[in-house]
């Protein structure tokens, strides 16, 4: 099956990934919904803020400096992600300028379906107008569907000193929330990152955005503890091969430069597969089954990556030791394997994940034993 990269309205640079980008067909597609009526994320905030760089770098593979020539968007851009990704949901990009008084915006159309609503502020600019936008936006929407989850990127960090991101952050937190007060929207919660395409930071903000809209999460959470702590591994995370955002990890905190480690492996392997792992008329597939690596670092640490599903790859930092096991980690990654698709058959019939699965597999401990 190959998987369509060159939809309709999705330019720019593809970077890692050719165009035919092909998997293999054996598998059904083990995905996050299967059903027509996919979650929707709306990005929103006020015009030249950030909206449509952050969707084409996660999405798209659009390097940052490539989104300095990007247009202006002048009308609701929908980003169907279903059949490049894991994560199946549409991602809408709206104009800076939208105004909700405008009889033809349909409220009720567009915030009914919305699983996450990101608004985007720049920290660079002066934001007490983003602030005010960022307060009609979500009263409006809350009104319409308060299961929405609000989230602010305080986006183009990199320009601002650490002491400067902290202090913004505060002050936004401060204000969007007083503003919520004082209209009696208390109730209604905000979650803030701050972000920046320029560092691995947009997708660190997107994989916890998108994680809140995986209902499945705690039974993956739950199966990864029970796969680190069998197979002596530090930490795991399980990533969208294509957005690089992951999906989930184990318990344990994550540290940013784990998580950016992982990622570089992925564009490692998937770029080292594009180049040498194709045919020369470019067909095969530069992610399959077989995709695995493992990489020695000079701290006795082993990055350790394999193949989960079509589109989702786990990713272990193991110490060296532990790597000598290798033949444990490998087959209780296998059960791993075995357990996710579970969850996403069932749930892709249920809808619900069933949190008694993990119960049924049997994980090898390290010392030698059967759990
Ligand atoms: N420094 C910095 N610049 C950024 C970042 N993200 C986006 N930009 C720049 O911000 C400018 C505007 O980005 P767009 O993505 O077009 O903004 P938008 O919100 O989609 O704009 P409209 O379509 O007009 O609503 C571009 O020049 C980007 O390169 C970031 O994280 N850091």
């Amino acid at each position: 099956m190959s998987i369509p990269y060159d939809e309709a309205g999705l330019a720019g640079s593809f970077g890692s990934f050719p165009k035919s980008f092909d998997y293999g067909a054996e598998e059904p597609e083990v995905g996050l919904s299967t059903c027509s009526d996919k979650p929707r994320i709306l990005l929103m905030g006020l015009r030249r803020s950030g909206k449509s760089s952050i969707q084409k770098v996660v999405f798209h593979k659009m390097s940052p400096n490539e989104t300095l020539f990007l247009e202006s968007t002048n009308q609701i851009y929908k980003d169907d992600v279903s059949s490049t990704s894991f994560v199946q949901f549409q991602i809408w990009d709206f104009p800076g300028q939208v105004d909700f008084f405008d009889p033809t915006f349909d409220s009720e159309m567009i915030f009914k379906g919305t699983g996450a609503l990101i608004f985007v502020i720049d920290a660079q600019d002066d934001y007490v107008e983003a602030l005010s936008r960022l307060h009609l936006t979500v009263s409006r929407a809350y009104k319409v569907n308060p299961d929405i989850n609000f989230e602010v990127f305080i986006h183009k960090v990199d320009g601002l000193s650490d002491d400067h991101k902290i202090e913004t952050q505060r002050d936004v937190h401060q204000r969007a929330n007083d503003d919520l007060s004082d209209a009696n929207l208390e109730k209604v919660h905000l979650s803030f990152y701050l972000t920046s395409i320029y560092d691995h930071s947009i997708f660190e903000a997107f994989s916890k955005v998108v994680q809140k809209l995986i209902p499945q999460l705690p039974t993956l959470e739950n199966l990864l503890n029970i796969f680190i702590s069998h197979s002596g591994i530090e930490k795991a995370f399980l990533f969208d091969v294509v957005s690089k955002i992951y999906i989930a990890t184990d318990s344990s905190p994550v540290d940013m430069q784990s998580y950016e480690l992982c990622c570089d492996m992925i564009d490692v392997v998937i770029d080292v597969s594009c180049i040498y792992g194709l045919m020369a008329d470019g067909s095969g597939c530069a992610y399959d089954k077989e995709s695995m690596a493992a990489i020695k670092l000079n701290n006795t640490t082993v990055l350790y990556l394999k193949e989960v599903t079509k589109f989702l790859a786990l990713v272990c930092i193991v110490r060296e030791e532990s790597f000598e096991r290798k033949g444990l980690i490998d087959y209780n990654f296998h059960c791993l394997r075995k357990a996710v698709h579970e969850v996403f058959e069932v749930s892709g019939v249920a809808s619900l994940p069933c949190p008694q699965r993990n119960g049924c597999l049997k994980f090898a401990a390290q010392n030698g034993s059967i759990l």
